[in-house]
């Protein structure tokens, strides 16, 4: 039983200020819509439906990153799903949203700007002092309470997550209660056969600490993507920095060579490490190399190799759980979408307990014609989902079961 209030528990007609979590994969600057959308939809309608003026707000990307965008687009494609409109301002605390807000009438929706584009959401810090910024002063007296929904995020100290309830009544969306409740019933199962975990993607900063932490829980990791690559360099090829423009290995090597060292010294044994790489090669097609064979990286690596995906299906086919936290390769281009597909496909076919997560992984499910059927559970959630597998609290949360003993 989750020990927050949830929106059963909220006084009718009320001003709202709920926080989903929208971030979604840009292509050509504009969103794409993903299951985060569709699950939010849920909790938005109920809150209209019941009355309530409902003032959203989410973040998209980060500050940087060619991700960090506006919420305008979001706004089409929440309205789409929740069946009524979806008005946006392109404002977060200023006269701007101020206005839009105290303009609304009971049942309407407003979605405030990318919460990351206020400089008081970054960087992490404690509730107390994400209260105090004037993002949350200012907003704060505009609404009688405060909803988080945004599960997926609820491992980040960031104002609008942890700030909002110490300053009003808080309550959990939908998507936060159930999202909440599957994630930590899977934390306490126990499995009798090998447990699988399936590593990829591009925050390899998240993975990894979380990787040392699982040493109870996991038997075997299988890597790919950006964490596959570094590992590889750890364990002394010439892959995981970057090459040309490219930001995603050399920040989070150095941020992370120690652990992931000494990760892959201490359980070196659980840890699979691809044997073969994709890349595009001159013609424009997939190309493959073996690790063995590369002594410079010249190009980015966006998949796992064919020889890879033969050695991890078999080991998902004999385990009694997999989760799989990040994609093997970028598979939203189909060329390199063949370690992603693979070990799915393999999940899918096999009667383990199963677990996806991600809100960019996550999309490779009907991408590529698989059925959310053939897995246990497909999380909107990928960092939040496997800090709770090792029964690490989650900042936001916390603050919602603080806000419901006071209430
Ligand atoms: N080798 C790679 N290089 C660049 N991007 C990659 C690579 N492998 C996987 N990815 C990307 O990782 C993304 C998913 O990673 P991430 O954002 O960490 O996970 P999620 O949002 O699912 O929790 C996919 O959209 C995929 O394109
Ligand atoms: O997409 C998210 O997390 P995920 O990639 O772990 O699923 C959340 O929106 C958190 O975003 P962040 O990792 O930029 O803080």
């Amino acid at each position: 039983m989750p020990t927050f209030d949830t929106i059963d528990d909220l006084p009718a007609d009320k001003r709202v200020l709920v926080r989903l979590d929208l971030n979604s994969p840009i292509e050509d600057g504009e969103p794409q819509d993903n299951r985060r959308f569709e699950r939010h939809a849920e909790t938005v309608r109920e809150l209209a439906d019941a009355g309530h003026r409902v003032v959203l707000m989410a973040h998209q990307g980060r500050p940087g990153r060619d991700d960090f965008t506006s919420l305008a687009g979001h706004a089409e494609i929440l309205a789409d799903h929740v069946g009524r409109d979806v008005g946006f301002v392109a404002d977060t605390y200023g006269d701007e949203a101020l206005a839009a807000i105290d303009a609304l009438e009971a049942g309407e929706i407003l979605l405030l700007e990318n919460t990351r584009m206020c400089e008081d959401e970054l960087p992490e810090a404690s509730p107390e002092e994400k209260a105090e910024t004037a993002f949350v002063e200012t907003l704060a007296p505009h609404f009688d309470a405060y909803v988080n929904d945004a599960y997926s995020a609820a491992h980040r100290k960031h104002a609008s997550l942890v700030g909002f309830p110490l300053a009003l009544p808080a309550y959990a969306g939908r998507v936060m209660e159930t999202e909440y409740e599957a994630n930590t019933a899977i934390a306490t199962r126990e499995f009798d056969g090998p447990v699988t975990m399936v590593v990829g993607g591009t925050k390899a900063t998240d993975v990894i600490g979380v990787m040392d932490a699982l040493d109870e829980t996991v038997d075997r990791f299988l890597l790919g993507g950006v964490a596959g690559e570094l590992f590889l360099r750890a364990a002394g090829h010439p892959v995981g920095h970057d090459v040309g423009e490219m930001d995603l290995f050399d920040e989070q090597w150095k941020k992370n060579q120690e652990l992931i060292e000494s990760v892959l010294d201490e359980r070196g044994d659980a840890i699979r490490l691809a044997s073969d790489l994709a890349y595009e090669g001159d013609d424009g097609e997939r190309a493959e190399v073996a690790v063995g064979d590369i002594d410079e990286k010249a190009t980015g690596y966006l998949d796992v190799g064919a020889a890879t995906v033969a050695d991890y299906e078999p080991a998902i086919r004999e385990s009694d759980a997999v989760f799989v936290k990040g994609a093997l390769g970028v598979f939203e281009d189909e060329r390199f979408a063949d370690g992603t597909v693979g070990v799915l496909e393999a999940i899918a076919e096999t009667d383990c307990f199963s677990v996806v997560g991600g809100g960019d992984t996550s999309r490779a499910i009907e991408m590529y014609g698989l059925s959310e059927e053939d897995f246990s559970h497909v999380s909107i959630a990928g960092g939040a989902y496997i800090r709770a597998l090792t029964g690490e609290p989650l900042p936001a949360v916390e603050v919602l079961e603080a806000a419901a003993k006071r209430q």
